[in-house]
């Protein structure tokens, strides 16, 4: 073990800097006083940070594992948004005797999912602190498009998803109740992967921009709380008439082995980044879209959400500051 306190921040630097490759629009990458990156019209531009034992546990989560997740929460977002990533700003902060295979390995997972969409880490900061916090802003471009916002959504809209829902919260309850015992099940080790290492579907953000999609987001925090944003800021409700049979086959293993019906992931459950659309009726889905639901008038309630006519039980979603779900 070589700590950071023995390395010293250049120290640190220069066991880094050479994991991360410059791609795409980063014409002068990590080394300088700042990035240089090459983009042409609108500017997408989100931050999203992981701090230790409140959105991972170094227990559980490698170094890698850590670096893929913070790549991919803010890749996500900017997917969400109809943009393509152009580069990442990656603020650290650790404790000074953290060793440098764990930061290494953040590097290695931060390029990798970066790789996967030709972008890459432009730069960031180093600082100390008590326990790590990985801190990222991602920037992406809009090539023309309108950004798809959240308040678009109409009457009479497809409500669509790509990617999953629910995996991801499972796995975390997995990992709570005996991380070793249900690593070593391979029915449980790929809801627990979708935990450390979720894979966003970022192809289908630009896919369902150029298709028209009338409002957008990533489902971050569980599908009823973030179609709950899209309805509010539209002012509708999303009616979900998707019973989501396939992801219930996923995850009956961990509802079996915990005791908890699969329904409380797939309405609860965040941190998969899903993308939840809507698309005016006439639009083809683009590919990797599967029609969930239908958008209709807000009821005298109020815009809501609602499952085959009923708001669902498993309604709270995740929470930062209130314990948890
Ligand atoms: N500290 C802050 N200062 C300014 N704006 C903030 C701050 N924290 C959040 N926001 C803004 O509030 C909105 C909601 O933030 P949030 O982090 O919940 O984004 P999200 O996309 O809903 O979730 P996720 O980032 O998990 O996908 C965003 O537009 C974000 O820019
Ligand atoms: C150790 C540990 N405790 C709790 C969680 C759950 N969790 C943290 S943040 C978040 C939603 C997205 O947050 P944000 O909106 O900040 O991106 C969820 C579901 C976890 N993954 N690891
Ligand atoms: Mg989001």
């Amino acid at each position: 073990m070589v700590s950071c306190a023995e390395l010293g921040e250049d120290g640190v630097l220069s066991r880094i800097l050479p994991l991360l490759t410059s791609r795409g629009p980063v014409v002068l990458g990590p080394g300088d006083d700042a990035a240089v990156l090459t983009v042409a019209g609108d500017l997408v531009v989100t931050a999203d940070a992981l701090v230790e034992n409140h959105d991972f546990v170094v227990r559980w989560s490698s170094g890698e594992d850590v670096g893929h997740k913070a790549a991919a929460q803010n890749l996500a977002d900017v997917a969400a948004m109809g943009a393509r990533p152009v580069g990442l700003l990656v603020s650290l902060a650790v404790p000074e005797l953290t060793d440098i295979s764990w930061l290494e390995g953040l590097a290695r997972g931060l390029d990798a999912e970066c790789a996967q969409l030709d972008t890459s880490v432009a730069g960031g900061d180093l600082s100390g602190a008590e326990q790590i916090m990985v801190s990222i802003t991602a920037f992406g471009q809009l090539e023309g498009r309108q950004p798809v916002r959240r308040d678009g959504a109409r009457p009479g809209d497809v409500v669509a998803l790509a990617g999953t829902v629910g995996l991801a919260a499972a796995g975390l309850d997995l990992l709570v109740d005996d991380a070793e015992q249900h690593r070593a099940d391979p029915a449980l080790a790929g809801l627990i992967m979708a935990q450390l290492r979720p894979e966003p579907p970022y192809l289908s953000g630009v896919a369902a921009a150029e298709a028209g999609a009338s409002a957008m987001l990533d489902v971050s925090d569980g599908l009823v709380k973030d179609a709950s944003r899209i309805a509010r800021a539209s002012g509708v409700r999303l009616e979900i008439h998707d019973a989501f049979v396939d992801l219930a086959e996923r995850l009956a293993p961990a509802a079996k082995v915990l005791g908890a019906p699969a329904l409380k992931w797939l309405h609860g459950g965040g941190e998969d980044h899903g993308l939840l659309a809507c698309f005016p009726p006439d639009v083809p889905l683009p590919e990797g879209f599967r029609e969930i639901g239908t958008v209709l008038s807000a009821s005298e309630a109020g815009p809501g959400v609602t499952f085959n006519g009923s708001p669902s039980r498993f309604n709270a979603g995740w929470q930062h500051f209130a314990g948890g779900q």
